[in-house]
């Protein structure tokens, strides 16, 4: 099995035989026990888990899992009132950006109801950059940074007069002012010297989180309560370990809490974020999303309850909001699944906040401080949530990395040589190139990976030079670079134990027509990753995001002819669009309607309430080609549909490409499947083939069930010997209503105005239509029927007008005929006949007894006998309108939930 990796050799691991005794057992509390059964996978898997494009996190990892023992042994230390008493909260920037901002967190801090209140703060919005901006303009001996200086000064100063009076005013602007006084003392120097040490530039910088706690803590005390600010750098104590990096001294920090915790004994704490000290007590800081690492802290050596980040989104969506509009905000995440979506550049925390929670089982909550009625989202144990059965629940979220290549190196020399993967990932090494992902076949006769697009002609080149001589002797065949990939993820902790997530997401991704380059799953089983073309990723993610229920199954429509079926087609779906939402997640999007001359193209989907005037006043001239592009290249949605309501042979001839490209096509026009015998064949292979369907009800007796019929017929192994019936539902009408004194003509022009004739009048009267549906039945039955080889009479009159101005020219020959048939006890009836077993298709004008089921028809009525094998002495009968606006549209609409369905939309 393949395996989500990246081995890169630079990082080293953790040696198991140096770990202090109780280690395992720590581990056990960090990882679910079914990754410990196999240690030294578990090693692997923390490497792919945790590097990749941010590959500190492993060596941060490393070192946190020895540091976790002190954690135990601190938190064990510290006498303070700990449990479930104590709940944490971190404020960032943009929560405390102004004051009236200041005010709103001082309101969720009192309102929270937990009995002790730790509130983390940052420093205001864009306070810390521009404390930096001090030290490179006074480094840079740039007088400017005088009057930088009062702008900090001027900001805190006015937030503060917003927010305070008297008393408290006064004292925290006697405070601004001394501090305002240092630093410019210390820029001075920065100035003089035109250098600042980091730990100096550290100093000047947490000014920002100092003032932003003490606003915060004056404004709390300000509502009667009890309040104590923290100035974390009397109490955490941290060893920087690279740039970016620091290991908590959490037994040192242990004890100064606790002695903290004496002197400033208070049930609400506020606290400066990100600033911190050496054991030498050198200020310093946290490093990045210090402040969420230090609410980390401070949940572990208090024991919290539960630890709240305040932010500016409702909390960790299913996918990236931005590609994926239906994406959903999670209700709960395991940590490890928190810890797969931040390496997939999800915006969750950084694993290292993460961790020393974690090990106490404390939930993290998301939540966003501009939505209070957002319930944010809990990261917390598995075991909260393991009662969700199903793998809907299985997989959480997807993500992408875009810009990648795949490399495939391959040859039969591969197979049982102990060493290759070493040689091929030692040159990649020797490159500096980040493998993000590998996999390997069994057959050992390839491994693929992905790197960065912008590292792989350095890493192609370096193989070529290491295998040189294997590919000139043939024992490598090839060492291909694939170029424009992405990585589609699906992350989920129980997508391990849930049979069919693979096969879903796969088959999501067939049915939107995405190919898969490249497959790995990782053996933390967290996610499964593909490797997808660049251009058909965000495609790829929208379809298995959309499968996998956390938005509605989706289909892009695009409509063909909005005349008289199309049109009612469309105000029939906007009548029903908001209940199929709601009830059956189903949502039908008609992103373009064309007719000959003009076309309207939506990106989001028409207002189907006023197509008819959009597409008069902003139609544009019709292009089938840009049309079905529009349509079906959207990539907003992973479905396409288009429906045909045309009687054109130019528009079926199309079918067969639009399902080659993965369009479904959906259709009342009788072209394609009556047209040559030779293309249909060809459709029909192609539409049994592949995971696109070609759904035609409507195209024999409107919306009454007769292909279905016959299909369900047939799939359950009946055999059919004769179909018969009136297919026609125009000259079911005329001769149900051609009685007593009436003109055939007039007749003929009432089933024309109700709508139950072809856009050519002709094709009804002169049994072309019925010729044609009995042609479609023939086939469907097997039977391998042109249109030609069913005659019928043809009539010589150039154009659809003239004919209906001529009609009264048939008048007489008809009222003959039917005036024979009356003197017999005896009704005319236009029937088709399908007949198996002699291999041969007829249609005619025939005579029925007045008691035959032929003649109790009215209406528009079509009426189908269906003789099987099964149905032998008494055949199955369909009967009923087989014409007409409402029924012929409702047949397509529900052709169109069918395909809904066959996609994957709850029945
Ligand atoms: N009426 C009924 O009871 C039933 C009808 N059907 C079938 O439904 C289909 C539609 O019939 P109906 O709605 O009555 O016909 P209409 O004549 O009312 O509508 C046909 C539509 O197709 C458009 N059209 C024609 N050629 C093209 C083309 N090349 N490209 C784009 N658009 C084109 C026309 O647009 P424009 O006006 O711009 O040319 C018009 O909007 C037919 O195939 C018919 O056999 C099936 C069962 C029952
Ligand atoms: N014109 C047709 C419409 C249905 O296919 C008919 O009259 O039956
Ligand atoms: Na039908």
């Amino acid at each position: 099995m393949a395996f989500a990796s990246s081995l890169t050799p630079s990082y080293s691991l953790p040696n198991l035989s140096s770990m202090p005794k109780n280690s395992i057992t720590t581990l056990n509390k960090i990882y679910p026990s079914s990754l410990l059964h196999r240690p030294p996978i578990f090693r692997v898997c923390c490497n792919s888990q945790l590097q990749g494009r941010d590959s500190s996190n492993f060596n941060l990892f490393a070192s946190v899992t020895s540091a976790d023992v002190l954690l135990d042994e601190a938190v064990e230390q510290v006498k303070l009132p700990k449990g479930d008493t104590w709940s944490i909260h971190k404020f960032g920037g943009t929560c405390v950006g102004t004051s009236e901002r200041i005010q709103n967190v001082a309101n969720i801090v009192v309102k929270d109801e937990s009995e002790r209140k730790l509130v983390v703060v940052s420093a205001m919005s864009k306070v810390t950059d521009m404390m930096y901006d001090l030290i490179h303009k006074a480094q840079a001996r740039d007088d400017s940074y005088v009057t930088a200086l009062d702008t900090v000064l001027e900001k805190h100063k006015s937030t503060a007069i917003d927010l305070l009076k008297g008393d408290d005013l006064n004292k925290f602007l006697a405070r601004l002012h001394k501090d305002i006084n240092n630093l410019k003392a210390m820029l001075r120097a920065i100035y003089i010297a035109g250098h600042a040490t980091e730990s100096f530039s550290d100093f000047v910088a947490g000014h920002g989180e100092l003032w932003s706690a003490e606003l915060l803590s004056s404004v709390i005390r300000k509502s009667g309560l009890k309040c104590a600010c923290m100035d974390t750098r009397d109490v955490l104590v941290v060893n920087p370990t690279s740039s970016d990096q620091v290991d908590p001294d959490y037994v040192e920090s242990g004890r100064r809490l606790e002695k903290w915790y004496s002197q400033n004994s208070s049930d609400i704490i506020v606290a400066t974020g990100f600033i911190a000290s050496t054991p030498e007590n050198i200020p310093t800081t946290l490093k990045r999303d210090g402040s969420d690492f230090s609410a980390a802290i401070m949940g572990a050596l208090f024991q919290a309850r539960q630890v709240t980040i305040w932010t500016d989104v409702d909390g960790v969506y299913s996918a990236d909001p931005r590609k994926v509009s239906e994406a959903v905000v999670l209700n709960k995440l395991s940590y490890q699944e928190a810890w797969e979506m931040s390496y997939f550049g999800a915006n969750v925390l950084h694993p290292r906040t993460i961790i020393p929670v974690m090990k106490y089982d404390i939930p993290i909550v998301i939540r966003n401080i501009f939505n209070l009625s957002a319930p944010g989202t809990s990261i917390c144990r598995p075991a909260d949530f393991e009662n969700e059965d199903g793998w809907e629940f299985a997989v959480k979220g997807f993500a992408t990395i875009d810009n990648l290549a795949l490399v495939n190196v391959e040859g039969t020399g591969m197979a049982g040589v102990p060493g290759t993967s070493s040689a091929i990932f030692g040159a990649v090494k020797d490159v500096g190139a980040n493998v993000i992902m590998i996999s390997q076949a069994s057959s050992e006769h390839s491994v693929c990976f992905a790197v960065p697009e912008k590292e792989v002609k350095a890493v192609a080149a370096a193989l070529e030079s290491r295998f040189r001589q294997a590919l000139s002797a043939g024992r490598l065949s090839q060492i291909a670079v694939i170029p424009n990939c992405s990585i589609l993820a699906a992350v989920g902790q129980k997508m391990a134990s849930t049979p069919g997530v693979s096969a879903t997401l796969f088959s999501a991704l067939a049915k939107a027509n995405i190919n898969i380059r490249a497959i790995a799953q990782g053996c933390s089983e967290y996610n499964v990753t593909v490797v997808v073309k660049r251009e058909d990723c965000v495609k790829a993610l929208r379809a298995v995001h959309s499968r996998f229920y956390l938005s509605r199954t989706t289909i892009a429509m695009g409509i063909i002819g909005p005349g008289l079926i199309g049109g009612t087609l469309l105000d029939q779906l906007k009548e029903q669009a908001a209940v199929l939402k709601e009830n059956s997640n189903i949502d039908l999007r008609v992103l373009g309607l064309t007719g000959s001359k003009t076309m309207l193209l939506s990106d989001m989907g028409v207002d189907l309430s006023t197509w008819r005037d959009q597409l008069e006043e902003k139609g544009e001239k019709a292009d089938m080609e840009k049309f079905v592009r529009h349509v079906h290249n959207n990539h907003f949605i992973p479905n396409t549909v288009i429906v045909d309501c045309t009687a054109d042979s130019s528009i079926a001839s199309h079918y067969h490409d639009w399902l080659r490209r993965g369009i479904h096509v959906v259709t009342p026009n009788k072209k394609a499947n009556s047209g040559p015998l030779e293309q249909y064949l060809k459709l029909r292979t192609l539409q049994r083939q592949s995971y696109t369907h070609y759904f035609y009800e409507g195209t024999v007796g409107a919306g009454l069930p007769i292909i279905s019929t016959l299909q369900g017929l047939l799939e359950t192994g009946d055999k059919i010997l004769r179909i018969e019936g009136i297919f026609s539902g125009t000259l079911s009408y005329i001769f149900n209503n051609f009685k007593g004194a009436r003109a055939f003509s007039e007749v003929v022009k009432e089933a024309k105005d109700a709508g139950y004739t072809e856009p050519d009048p002709r094709d009804d009267l002169s049994g072309t239509d019925v010729a044609r549906k009995v042609i479609i039945l023939a086939r469907e039955s097997g039977l391998k029927l042109e249109l030609s080889d069913i005659p019928i009479q043809s009539l010589d009159i150039a154009s659809a007008e003239e004919f209906m101005e001529q009609l009264h020219k048939y008048d007489q020959d008809l009222a003959k005929q039917r005036q024979e048939a009356e003197a017999t006890g005896e009704v005319l009836r236009y029937v088709g006949v399908v007949d198996v077993v002699n291999q041969k298709g007829t249609v005619e004008l025939r005579r029925y007894k007045k008691e035959h089921p032929f003649a109790q028809l009215s209406g528009s009525d079509n009426i189908i006998a269906f003789s099987t094998q099964r149905y032998e002495k008494q055949p199955l009968i369909v009967r009923g309108p087989g014409a007409g606006a409402e029924v012929t549209a409702g047949g397509v609409f529900s052709d169109i939930l069918r395909l809904a369905s066959y996609l994957g939309a709850p029945s």
